[in-house]
C-alpha cells in the first residue's frame, strides 16, 4: 500500500444551493471502483449543505467536509460552526487557514493552528493551507514565508491521519495562472523535508496537496510532480465532469 493515498479535495467556497446535490450525485456516479482504489475524493460545500451532502454521499466513499471552523467547541460565536458540529453532521475533514480567510478575515497562523487542533479534537482531518503572495514570490521570499507559516500553523502531534497540508500560492488562486513545475517541486520538496525534520517517520505520511487554478488541462502535469500528493481544487470542483477528470489523473 502506498505511503500516502492521493487526495483530491474540492472547495466549493460560497457556491451551491440544495439543487447542487445533483452535481454531487454525478460525482458519486463517476467515482467508480477504478478510481476509488487509487485516489480519495472529498468535497467541501458551504456549511448550509454539509448535512445534505453527507446524506447523499453515504456509502459512496466521497468524503464531505467544511471550509472553516471555529477553534472552540461551542459558545457565543455568532455565525460560526465548530469542528464538533461538522463531525456531528457526518463530515470528515475541514479546510483551515485558507488564504481567503487569512486575507479577508485577517486570520493568523496561530488561529489556523488552533483550528487544526480543534479538527483533531473532533476527529476530523484538517487541510491546512499555506502559500505566498505574488509580491513575496517576486521578492524571493516564497520559501521564507512558507517556513514561517509552517512553524506558526502546524500543530504538535500532527500525523498522516489528522493533517493534510495544501500549498496554495495566493496569486494562483482563481487566476488561471500556476507556478512552473520547478517552482511547485521546490516548495513541495521543501515542505516534505520540513515535515521529516519535525515529525520524523510520521511526517512522511502527511500529504501535501497543490492548490491554485488546477484544471483538467493541467492536472496531469501538476499531479506528476514529486511530493505532490493531490490537489485542492476551487472552481473546477463545481462541475462533476471537471472534478472527476482531475481525479482520473490517478486512474
Ligand atoms: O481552495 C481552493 C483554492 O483556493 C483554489 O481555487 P481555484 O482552483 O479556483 O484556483
Amino acid at each position: 500500500m502506498a505511503l500516502r493515498t492521493p487526495l483530491v479535495v474540492g472547495n466549493w467556497k460560497m457556491n451551491g444551493l440544495k439543487a447542487s446535490a445533483a452535481e454531487l450525485g454525478r460525482m458519486i456516479e463517476g467515482y467508480g471502483p477504478e478510481l476509488r482504489w487509487k485516489v480519495q475524493m472529498a468535497v467541501c460545500p458551504p456549511a448550509t449543505l454539509i448535512q445534505t451532502f453527507c446524506v447523499v454521499a453515504l456509502g459512496s466513499r466521497i468524503w464531505i467536509g467544511a471550509q472553516d471552523c471555529n477553534a472552540q467547541q461551542s459558545g457565543a460565536f455568532t455565525g460560526d460552526i465548530s469542528a464538533e458540529m461538522i463531525a456531528d453532521c457526518g463530515g470528515g475533514l475541514v479546510i483551515v487557514g485558507h488564504s481567503e480567510r487569512r486575507t479577508i478575515y485577517a486570520e493568523t497562523d496561530a488561529e489556523a493552528r488552533a483550528k487544526a487542533e480543534a479538527a483533531r479534537r473532533a476527529g476530523l482531518v484538517a487541510v491546512l493551507c499555506i502559500g505566498e503572495t505574488e509580491a513575496e514570490r517576486l521578492d524571493g521570499r516564497a520559501i521564507a514565508v512558507i517556513d514561517s507559516q509552517l512553524s506558526g500553523s502546524v500543530p504538535d502531534g500532527a500525523t498522516g491521519s489528522n493533517l493534510v497540508l495544501a500549498y496554495e500560492p495566493v496569486w494562483a488562486i482563481g487566476s488561471g495562472r500556476t507556478p512552473t513545475t520547478a517552482e511547485i517541486a521546490e516548495v513541495h520538496g521543501h515542505i516534505r523535508k520540513w515535515l521529516d525534520r519535525r515529525f520524523g517517520k510520521e511526517g512522511e505520511r502527511i500529504r501535501i496537496l497543490y492548490g491554485g487554478s488546477v484544471k483538467p488541462a493541467n492536472a496531469v502535469e501538476i499531479l506528476a510532480i514529486d511530493n505532490v500528493d493531490g490537489a485542492l481544487v476551487g472552481g473546477a470542483s463545481l462541475k462533476a465532469a471537471d472534478f472527476l477528470a482531475i481525479a482520473a489523473t490517478y486512474a
